[in-house]
C-alpha cells in the first residue's frame, strides 16, 4: 500500500531522530567516561536537550510513533561489514559523528515541511554538533596517545633505512615483534629523504597501532604527521618544540641527570628517555649514569621513562632490578643476528618482569 506523503515524512523523522539522539548519546558516554570532560559531556547532554526540546515544540510526536514500522523498514536488511568494524573506541567516536551529522541534516531537511523555525533550530543544533564532535575527536585521539604510551615497553631507534620500501618493511615485522615506539633517528639522511621516511613511518606505524616519533625535528614531525617529536638537552627547549608540535602530539625529551629529568617534567614533557645507561654502539659518550640514576627516576618522575643507552639481553634485568621496566634501544635489535627474535625476547622480559633467554 502506497505510504502517504505525511506518513513517510514522519517516518524518516522519526528514524532520524532516533539515530541522532542515539550518536550524541554515545559521543556523551566516551566524554564522561572515558575523558571524564563534564564540560564535553555537559556540551553532548545539551544537544540531545536542545534537540528533543525543539522536537517537542513543532513535531507531533504521536505522528512520528504511528509512522514507524521497523519490521517493514528494509534498511534493516542491508548490512555493510564496515558497520561492525570498529577496531578501537575512536573508531567509535568518528562513526558516531559522522551518524549524528547526517541524521541532523534529514531532520533539518525534511523539517522544513512541517515548520521552517523548526528547521532552523535544527541547523544551529547541527553546527554546534559539528564543533562538539571536532573536539571530542582531537581529545580522544589525545586520550589514545597518552594510553598507548602508558602501556608502550619497547622503543626502537630506527634509522631510514636501505630504502623506503625495506625502512617499512622493517617496522612492520618488529612491530609485530612487539615494538611499541618508532623514532626515526638518522643524522645522515638530507631533510626531504627524512621528511619521507617520517611519512612512511608514521603511516605504517599507525596502521599498526604503533607510536612513531621524529628525532630533533619538531618541523618534520608536524609535517609528516608523526606522534611527537624527541629532543634533547641541546635541541629546542621544550617550550619551542612544544610550540610547533601543539598538544596533540607527544614531547619527549633526553635527560641524565634526575634534576634535567624532573625539569624536562616541569617543561611538559610526555616522556623521558633517560641515560645513557652502559655504554653502547651508537652513540659514544664521556660518561655513562648507570642504573642508578633510573632509582632515582622511579621514586621521583611521574611520566614514562625510558631507559637508553647500550641497553640489550645481557644488561636488561640490571636495569628492571632498579624498578623501570621501558627501556629505549637501538643496537640490541639492528645489530642482532636476528632482530625480530631480539625484539621478541626483549618484550617478553619487560612484560614478564623476570630475565628470559
Ligand atoms: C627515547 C630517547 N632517549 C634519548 C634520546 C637521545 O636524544 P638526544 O640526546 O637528542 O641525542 P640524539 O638521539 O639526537 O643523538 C633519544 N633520541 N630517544
Ligand atoms: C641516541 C642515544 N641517546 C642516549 C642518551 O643517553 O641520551 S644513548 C643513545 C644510543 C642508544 O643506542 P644503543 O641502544 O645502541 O646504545
Ligand atoms: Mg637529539
Amino acid at each position: 500500500m502506497p505510504i502517504l506523503a505525511g506518513q513517510a515524512t514522519y517516518r524518516i523523522l522519526d528514524a532520524s531522530i532516533n539515530r541522532a539522539t542515539e550518536g550524541l548519546r554515545t559521543l556523551e558516554e566516551y566524554a564522561r567516561f572515558a575523558l571524564d570532560d563534564a564540560a564535553l559531556s555537559g556540551n553532548f547532554k545539551s544537544l540531545r536537550h536542545d534537540l528533543t526540546t525543539a522536537i517537542g515544540q513543532s513535531v507531533d510526536r504521536q505522528r512520528l510513533i504511528e509512522a514507524r514500522d521497523t519490521p517493514g523498514d528494509v534498511g534493516t536488511e542491508i548490512r555493510e561489514a564496515a558497520e561492525y568494524e570498529r577496531s578501537s573506541p575512536q573508531k567509535v567516536i568518528a562513526a558516531a559523528a559522522a551518524r549524528i551529522a547526517q541524521s541532523l541534516r534529514v531532520i533539518e531537511e525534511y523539517g522544513k515541511t512541517i515548520d521552517a523555525n523548526f528547521a532552523a533550530k535544527v541547523e544551529q543544533i547541527r553546527y554546534r554538533a559539528y564543533q562538539a564532535s571536532a573536539s571530542l575527536e582531537l581529545a580522544a585521539f589525545t586520550n589514545q596517545h597518552t594510553a598507548q604510551l602508558a602501556a608502550a615497553k619497547l622503543y626502537l631507534l630506527i634509522d631510514g633505512g636501505e630504502s623506503e620500501s625495506q625502512f617499512v618493511a622493517s617496522i612492520q615485522r618488529l612491530a609485530a615483534a612487539g615494538v611499541d615506539i618508532f623514532q626515526l633517528r638518522d643524522h645522515s639522511l638530507d631533510d626531504r629523504t627524512l621528511y619521507r621516511r617520517a611519512c612512511v613511518g608514521a603511516a605504517v606505524a599507525r596502521k599498526q597501532g604503533r607510536l612513531f616519533i621524529v628525532n630533533d625535528r619538531a618541523d618534520i614531525a608536524v609535517a609528516s604527521g608523526a606522534d611527537g617529536v624527541h629532543v634533547g638537552q641541546e635541541e629546542l627547549p621544550a617550550a619551542a618544540a612544544r610550540a610547533i608540535i601543539g598538544n596533540r602530539r607527544l614531547l619527549g625529551i633526553s635527560t641524565h641527570s634526575i634534576e634535567q629529568a624532573k625539569e624536562a617534567v616541569d617543561d611538559g614533557a610526555d616522556y623521558i628517555g633517560c641515560g645513557p645507561i652502559f655504554a653502547g654502539r651508537t652513540k659514544q659518550f664521556d660518561a655513562y649514569v648507570g642504573p642508578e640514576f633510573l632509582k632515582q627516576v622511579t621514586q621521583s618522575i611521574t611520566v614514562p621513562a625510558f631507559a637508553i643507552g647500550g641497553i640489550d639481553q645481557s644488561n636488561v634485568s640490571e636495569v628492571m632490578a632498579t624498578g623501570c621496566d621501558r627501556i629505549a634501544v637501538t643496537g640490541a635489535i639492528r645489530d642482532a643476528e636476528d632482530p625480530v627474535h631480539a625484539a621478541k625476547t626483549l618484550k617478553r622480559t619487560l612484560l614478564s618482569g623476570t630475565q628470559t633467554e
